[in-house]
């Protein structure tokens, strides 16, 4: 077996970001238990380290911790929150060679990629900081004579997070950027799969000057028992999660006991529509974009893809033949576009997927296999005539499937794409105003990306409608979620 814990060492400028203890209440420490939990590379199989595979009791501590520490880090002001931010920020980018490294070799999409997600994850903290200065009230005229009206904005408190190993740093900035920023504490639980970017966080947020407590950061397989302690711990005020719609629905039943505000980021089945006056060639790249990114492992990768008859058969072509471009292997290794899926139970989703379209009348058109390499490698897959009876219609595969759906009117593919649970990420590709102006209106989700494949960015709400979640993340909006509103009535 492969030490790949020097050999990760190895590759870093600053080894010392490669944390294997738990950061809680601003220190360093192992499970109560020494109970540790292993880290692997899927590219490769092997251990890279392990780290403390902590409990409730660690949790409560640092739910505490961070209840302590969020009343001075409030009374700070916004100014004063925006400049240690800003040196998170800047320490972000000034490592972001090191974080994607270790990204890389814990989540396994290529550097590239895992370096473009330090930027983003990094964008969270840069906007929020800004935005801390702008947590703007209002004066109301009053309903009576001697009545003045005010409305002020305070931290909601303690905040538990818990989020996807897809993602390992964005998505855990995209929340604590804006609790940290208004002033709350937050206490991170990052997937099992991926802890060492979020421990990376907390080596770079502690140099930057976030005071203890402020900033936790939870290692632990016991997902569910950390998950019961935010929503049991009266001292925690908000849950944030990113996952999937049935976990989600879980950890909302728990919250409701007690009536606990939460931020939900859920499941997606994206449609992907080419209508025939699209520019097949940027059609194609949006696909590309939308489908492949991260291995197909994101809630917003196109998971339908419905292409207008007339223009079906040229689409088809023209994507298979970008498909076959893609360069599978190990994500540390230069020029490899398409690294690993996170697991065996990820092969296996997206193997049921292409044995149930293929048993049900669909095609091969390219790939359609676990690949050469091995492990947890699977061949980017094209499959044509898929219908509305197939798994991957209310399904969402989280992998390199790419499921080719033929459709003749505008009406009809509207109705298609709407006819689902989830309602987080849309996309078309037309040229015609009207035509644009009707489908844009006309989907059903929190987000449309018209002409594009990509939409994810620090400054637009990025969330879901219907069973893909509540709240939204990102933008100005990304701060109501943390901040509650304080009416008063002054009577003089
Ligand atoms: N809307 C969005 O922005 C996103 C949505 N997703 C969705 O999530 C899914 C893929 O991610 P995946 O990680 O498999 O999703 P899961 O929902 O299985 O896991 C997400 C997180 O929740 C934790 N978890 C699992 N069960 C519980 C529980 N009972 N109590 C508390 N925490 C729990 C997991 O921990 P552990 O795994 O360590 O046990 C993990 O940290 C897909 O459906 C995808 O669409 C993913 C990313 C972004
Ligand atoms: O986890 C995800 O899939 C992310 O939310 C998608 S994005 O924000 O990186 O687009």
């Amino acid at each position: 077996m492969l030490d790949s814990v020097t050999d990760l060492r190895a590759l870093l400028k600053d080894p010392s970001l490669l944390a294997t203890q738990a950061y809680v209440a601003g220190e360093w420490i192992d499970a109560d238990d020494g109970s540790t939990f292993e880290v692997t590379n899927p590219a490769r199989g092997d251990v890279i380290c392990t780290v403390p595979n902590l409990g409730r009791a660690e949790t409560a501590r640092a739910i505490a911790a961070a209840e302590k520490a969020q009343k001075e880090w409030a009374a700070r002001t916004g100014k004063e929150r925006a400049q240690v931010m800003r040196k998170w920020f800047d320490l972000m980018m000034a490592n972001q060679d090191d974080l994607g490294a270790i990204l890389t070799a814990e989540m396994g999409k290529p550097l590239a990629e895992a370096k473009g997600e330090i930027a983003y994850g990094a964008s969270f903290i840069e906007w929020f900081g800004e935005e801390a200065k702008r947590i703007y009230g209002e004066t109301i005229p009053g309903h009576q004579r001697d009545k003045r009206i005010t409305v002020i904005k305070q931290p909601i408190g303690v905040v538990g997070s818990i989020t996807p190993w897809n993602f390992p740093n964005a998505m855990i900035t995209r929340k604590c950027g804006p609790a940290i920023a208004v002033g709350c504490g937050f206490v991170a639980r990052p997937a099992a799969e991926t802890p060492l970017s979020a421990l990376a966080l907390a080596v770079l947020g502690e140099r930057a000057g976030l005071p203890k407590g402020i900033f936790s950061v939870i290692t632990s397989q016991r997902s569910s028992d950390i998950g019961k302690e935010f929503c049991e711990n009266h001292a925690v005020r908000k849950l944030t999660f990113t996952g999937s719609t049935e976990v989600g629905r879980i950890l909302l039943r728990q919250a409701a006991d007690q009536v606990m505000k939460c931020s939900m980021e859920l499941g997606g089945n994206a449609p992907f529509i080419v209508f025939d006056d699209a520019d097949l060639d940027a059609a194609v790249e949006g696909a590309m974009m939308s489908k492949f990114r991260n291995n197909g492992q994101t809630c917003v990768c196109a998971n339908r893809i419905y292409v207008q008859a007339g223009v079906y058969d040229a689409f088809a072509a023209k994507l298979a033949a970008a498909v076959n471009k893609l360069n599978v292997g190990d994500g540390l290794k230069d020029g490899v576009t398409t690294g690993p899926l996170i697991n065996m139970g990820a092969v296996e989703k997206v193997e049921e997927h292409i044995s149930d379209a293929l048993g049900k009348g669909a095609q091969i058109v390219t790939g359609g296999k676990r690949h050469d390499l091995g492990g947890t490698f699977f061949q980017p897959t094209v499959v044509a005539n898929v219908t509305d009876e197939m798994l991957v219609t209310n399904e969402e595969t989280f992998g390199p499937l790419a499921p080719l759906f033929k459709f003749e009117t505008e009406d009809e593919v509207i109705a298609k794409a709407n006819a689902t649970i989830f309602g987080l990420a849309s996309y078309f590709y037309a040229r015609d105003i009207g035509r644009i102006t009707r489908v844009q209106e006309g989907l059903e989700y929190g987000i449309v990306g018209v002409n594009t494949g990509i939409i994810s960015t620090e400054v637009a709400p990025f969330g879901g409608v219907k069973q893909s979640g509540l709240g939204r993340e990102g933008s100005r909006h990304g701060m109501e979620d943390y901040l509650e509103m304080k009416y008063i009535c002054l009577s003089i």
